[in-house]
């Protein structure tokens, strides 16, 4: 059984519920198939397509079932948690903003509430749960999105209740998806000031709408930002303005603080950082579940195109190696992230099944902060490969690319801000390298996913390929990650007898250092994983073919990082770059046999994939002309004012 796309009734059930028809695509009917995929068949209409998927070295159902099985989610005491994220990575191939709609409320909102309130919030996330309210997250403001710090709403303790109110403009909250018309609810963050102080960041789950009349409560005003590109559309995201909004003190989520009746401020957390650090780190769930928008836009991206390129004759423009290099690495990104990611989520599952049940372990605190650095780096490296493979699709797919029929442009603009929302990349890759330097300065690195166990390990120079060039490949990470360290430590060192505070430093040494280190440490878990991953397969088809895929994808990310291994010393003279890149390219053409078979491993059914030239049947000439003739009108009425413009032009030359 296909655990995404069957579970997808869980999601479209609860989605439903809380999105009104934003798009005429109707979703019962969605429904209806995704329960059909179990039984999928190809329809093998094409011969050209079906001579590409015989040439598959491997069985796709068999393959299929590793990668996306129900085996493959293994949170099996958090089963909720985990089909609820499976799902909501089905039903995002076909719209996002359906998706994102269900993960603000259900994920984000749930989550914040669920990891920073306490018992006395157990009725609000049961209404969560339900669908009996609706909630949204609210972080953003018009002057201050990265830099969480300066954010300008204020909370006031004042006789017994906070006060909420946006000094001005800049302060003002915005980008909350699900607030401009549907939320009920908010998590919202806002300067907590009592005893006469800032106390700091602080987030609050707090009503802003009437049940019943759904008009914002008094004090607050609620409004759209307005239209944008592709799936968001339907979103609302809204803005959100304080005018002395009175609520309750039990809106704090009080996890580690809290106001007591009489306004004294009281907290167990040691400091303002280790207080936003957990408040904000809460952003971890959002962000991990964007890792798998980097996949699934690799896996819409490289079955659109391959499926063209295979059906673009007379001799299909996939035969040309170049066609295939500009493709099949991010096929196999596409195989790799995902597997990643399902692991993360199992290791994120596990981690707020025990901060649920009460844990307070040491350990528990260091994976706090191993899944904080790790979605911080992971979620860039998967979105940037994702929004690069659809570009890359688009144009390999030629004019044609281009129509909207295609879906590549349309996905492009919708994938497109998973780059910014939950922290924007460049900005979060900060985050993580924090996380790794002060990681360093403890005795040891050993983390409990174990994706910093190797920092404190001295590599060694490339000295010869071995006969596994994944391994080679992360042990060239490693001597990468050990000289992105020291480089990035030495600078830091050197900023700070110059007396620079440490935000000015830390922003000094990212360029060609720390934001490289975190990229080079995302990189090197998602192909740990990966290769244990893939030893872990029993069959031996399935291993082969995979091995293949992981050893592109690995390629792939190294090569671009040849420069810096050749300046920190790891090489010299040809032999390691003209290695890696002789075998990216054999790599490459080895697996373009396979290409088709593995498009179908992870390709959505027609009507999720909803394009002409992606099809499964290959028929991608039919498809489009079904879409021409759509447009074939009645003639437009300027028509006959051209005739007459036309004649009279030409009766006037002719008089010339
Ligand atoms: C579709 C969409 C949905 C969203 N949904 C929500 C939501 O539901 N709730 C919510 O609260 N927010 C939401 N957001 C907002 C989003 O989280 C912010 O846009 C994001 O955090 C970036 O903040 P910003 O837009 O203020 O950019 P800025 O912080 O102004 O950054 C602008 C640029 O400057 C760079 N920059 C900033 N500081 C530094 C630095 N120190 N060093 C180097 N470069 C720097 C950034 O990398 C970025 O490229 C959404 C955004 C989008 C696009």
């Amino acid at each position: 059984m296909v655990v995404p796309f069957t579970v997808a009734l869980y999601t479209l059930a609860e989605a439903r519920a809380i999105n009104p028809a934003q798009k005429n695509r109707s979703r019962a009917f969605i429904l209806k198939e995704v329960m059909s995929l179990k039984t999928i068949t190809f329809s093998m209409t094409t011969p050209l397509i079906d001579e590409y998927r015989k040439k598959a070295s491997f069985d796709v159902n068999t393959l299929r079932n590793i990668i996306d099985g129900e085996e493959f989610v293994e949170a099996k005491p958090q089963e909720d948690f985990a089909k609820a994220l499976a799902a909501i990575d089905a039903l995002e191939t076909f719209d996002q903003g359906t998706a994102a709609r269900y993960f603000l409320h259900a994920n984000v909102f749930g989550s914040a509430v669920r990891s920073l309130g306490t018992d006395r919030h157990a009725e609000t996330l049961r209404q969560t749960e339900q669908n009996e309210i609706v909630g949204c997250f609210c972080l953003t403001e018009v002057s201050h999105g990265s830099n969480t710090q300066k954010m300008q709403t204020t909370a006031t303790f004042d006789k017994g209740e906070f006060v909420f109110h946006t000094p001005n403009i800049g302060a003002i909250k915005c980008w909350a998806g699900n607030l401009s018309h549907s939320a009920t609810h908010a998590v919202v963050f806002a300067q907590l000031h009592t005893e006469g102080r800032c106390q700091g960041l602080h987030s609050f789950v707090i009503q802003v709408r009437d049940m019943k009349t759904m008009k914002p409560l008094p004090g607050i005003a609620i409004g759209d930002m307005g239209e944008k590109p592709g799936d968001w559309n339907g979103v609302e995201n809204g803005w959100m303005k304080f005018d002395h909004h009175r609520a309750p003190l039990w809106t704090l989520l009080n996890k580690g603080c809290d106001v007591t009746p009489e306004g004294k401020y009281v907290t167990s957390f040691k400091s303002q950082s280790e207080k936003q650090s957990v408040t904000l780190g809460t952003l971890s769930v959002g962000r991990m579940g964007i890792i798998m928008k980097g996949a699934n836009a690799c896996i819409l991206a490289t079955t659109i195109a391959l499926r063209y390129s295979v059906a673009r004759q007379e001799m299909p423009v996939f035969e040309y190696p170049l066609q295939q290099y500009r493709l099949i690495p991010y096929l196999c990104g596409g195989f790799i992230i995902k597997i990643f990611q399902k692991r993360f989520q199992n290791h994120f599952v596990e981690y707020m099944w025990r901060v649920m049940s009460g844990e307070k372990s040491e350990e528990l605190a260091e994976m706090s902060k191993e899944i904080h650095a790790l979605s911080a780096a992971a979620k860039p490296v998967a979105t940037w490969m994702g929004i690069e493979a659809l570009g890359e699709a688009r144009r390999a797919c030629g004019g044609h690319g281009f129509l909207t029929c295609s879906r590549l442009n349309d996905l492009r603009e919708s994938f497109d801000p998973s780059q910014t929302y939950e922290g924007e990349n460049n900005m979060i890759l900060q985050q993580s390298s924090n996380i790794i330097f002060a990681k360093l300065k403890e005795p040891h690195t050993r983390t409990p996913m174990g994706t910093m166990n190797y920092l404190l390990d001295t590599p060694k120079q490339f000295s010869g390929f071995s006969n596994c060039i994944v391994e080679d490949v992360l042990s060239a990470y490693k001597y990468l990650i050990r000289h992105l360290v020291k480089t990035s430590m030495r600078d830091y060192e050197k900023l700070k007898t110059t007396g620079k505070d440490s935000f000015t430093i830390r922003n000094e040494i990212q360029v060609h250092r720390a934001h490289t280190l975190s990229i080079a440490y995302g990189e090197h878990a998602i192909i740990q994983w990966g290769l244990e991953f893939v030893r872990d397969i029993a069959e031996q088809k399935s291993k082969q073919v995979m091995q293949r895929v992981l050893s592109l994808y690995s390629l792939f990310v190294l090569d671009k990082h040849l420069a810096t291994l050749y300046i920190s010393g790891y090489c010299s003279g040809p032999e390691f770059g003209d290695g890696i890149r002789s075998s990216l390219r054999l790599t490459c053409a080895s697996l373009a046999p396979d290409a088709i078979g593995l498009v179908d491993v992870l390709a959505p059914p027609d009507f999720i994939l909803g394009s002409s030239l992606g099809a499964e049947d290959g028929r991608a000439y039919d498809r489009l002309m079904e879409v021409f003739l759509k447009h074939e009108n009645e003639s437009p009425p300027f028509q006959k004012d051209l005739a007459n413009f036309l004649a009279q032009r030409s009766n006037n030359n002719s008089k010339l």
